[in-house]
């Protein structure tokens, strides 16, 4: 029997969704905090191919979900590029910054990249001998924008300023940078789909940002490229895309990408998006991380009506962005509750 969530991203209409979260194996999860202590830090956790499977097994344990996602960061394909990444607790990542052609150019090239990223190569191969036979893997990449915001500002930004000076200054680099990005982002995920990934997932988290021509040029160009290469060496890999805050640009954003399914973020309603995505595909989402924090009524309600809202197709139940630290492990149970008995 086909796997649930592979049948959702082929397009059938469920009665019960597939259910994962972002970020499913994460700091709200006391058995994830002990194998991150046991890491060290979060990097080393991230290239210890047998702890990485660990944490990305213990959700899948704790609440039997449709699927789990490969723990490893959209951050480490810039350091296989070359760049220098450090997480600062409390703050974020830190990497080296990318502002000129000619460093852009000093990146290594895509396919160098294989070499740093072994290890996460075999978490995968880990993984899909260990996960139950009815578990989904998700294998992801952060989309050539999202990565390039981190390469170019050092860190995390709200507005994503210091990529959006860049490309204002010199388009060509940075469009050079987005290029290489691209390639090597497809080489990454091959990589990972050959070592056992059956879906991947591609994560434009500051896809909002970009207006107009910038949206067409840098979301979605890149997206469908890394798309039809993938599905050029591996027929029929499915592919979920997740240009976080586009808005209105959820609309056709599928047909425009070849993407199988698009992931909703919280800031547009289930109901728009059945009719104006959903007519498209399969879609993915949409409950407010900050449910999971204050659970109650408001949380079954809320997880209920995204289901029915979305019922009338290929739906994958999800939030809308990352389970935060402060969530409550029992929120999650009652969510999972919640969606299989709307
Ligand atoms: C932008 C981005 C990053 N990483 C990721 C994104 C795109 C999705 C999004 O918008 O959140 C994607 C990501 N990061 C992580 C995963 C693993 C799989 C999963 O979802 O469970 C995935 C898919 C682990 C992680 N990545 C990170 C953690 C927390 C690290 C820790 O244990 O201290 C985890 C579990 C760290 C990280 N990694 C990143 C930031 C900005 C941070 C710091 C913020 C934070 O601490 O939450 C970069």
């Amino acid at each position: 029997m086909t796997k649930l969530m592979l049948r959702a991203l082929a397009g059938e209409t469920l009665p019960t969704p597939p259910i994962w979260m972002m970020r499913q194996a994460g700091r709200y999860l006391p058995e994830y905090r002990a194998t991150r202590a046991q890491a060290g830090d979060f990097l080393s956790l991230c290239y210890a191919p047998d702890l990485a499977a660990e944490v990305t097994l213990q959700p899948i344990r704790r609440y039997g979900f449709d699927a789990a996602i490969l723990f490893a960061d959209i951050l480490l394909l810039p350091q296989a590029l070359g760049a220098d990444l450090w997480f600062v607790t409390g703050e974020g990542p830190r990497l080296s910054t990318i502002t000129t052609a000619q460093q852009v150019a000093a990146l290594k090239p895509a396919d160098a990249v294989h070499e740093h990223l072994a290890p996460v190569y075999e978490t995968v191969r880990i993984l899909s001998r260990e996960l139950p036979r009815e578990t989904t893997l998700i294998g992801f990449a952060g989309a050539p924008w999202t990565v390039a915001t981190y390469m170019v500002a050092g860190r995390g930004t709200p507005d994503q300023g210091p990529a959006h000076a860049m490309k204002a200054a010199d388009r060509a680099a940075f469009s050079a940078l987005i290029e290489r990005i691209t390639e090597a982002t497809i080489l990454y995920l091959s990589a990972q789909i050959e070592a056992g990934a059956e879906v991947v997932k591609l994560f434009d988290s500051w896809a909002g940002s970009l207006k107009g021509q910038d949206f067409d040029d840098f979301a979605i160009t890149p997206t469908r490229r890394i798309i039809a290469a993938l599905k050029e060496r591996h027929p029929g890999i499915p592919v979920i895309a997740f240009p976080r805050e586009a808005g209105e640009r959820y609309i056709g954003f599928a047909r425009a990408t070849g993407a199988d399914c698009v992931a909703l973020d919280n800031s547009v309603s289930a109901e728009w998006a059945a009719s104006a995505v959903q007519s498209d595909g399969c879609v993915q989402g949409n409950l407010a991380p900050r449910h999971l924090v204050t659970g109650g009524p408001e949380l079954v309600a809320e997880a209920q009506r995204i289901t029915r809202a979305l019922r009338g197709g290929p739906h994958i139940f999800n939030l809308g962005h990352g389970i935060t630290p402060d969530a409550d492990p029992d929120n999650v149970t009652a969510m999972i509750e919640a969606v299989r008995s709307a």
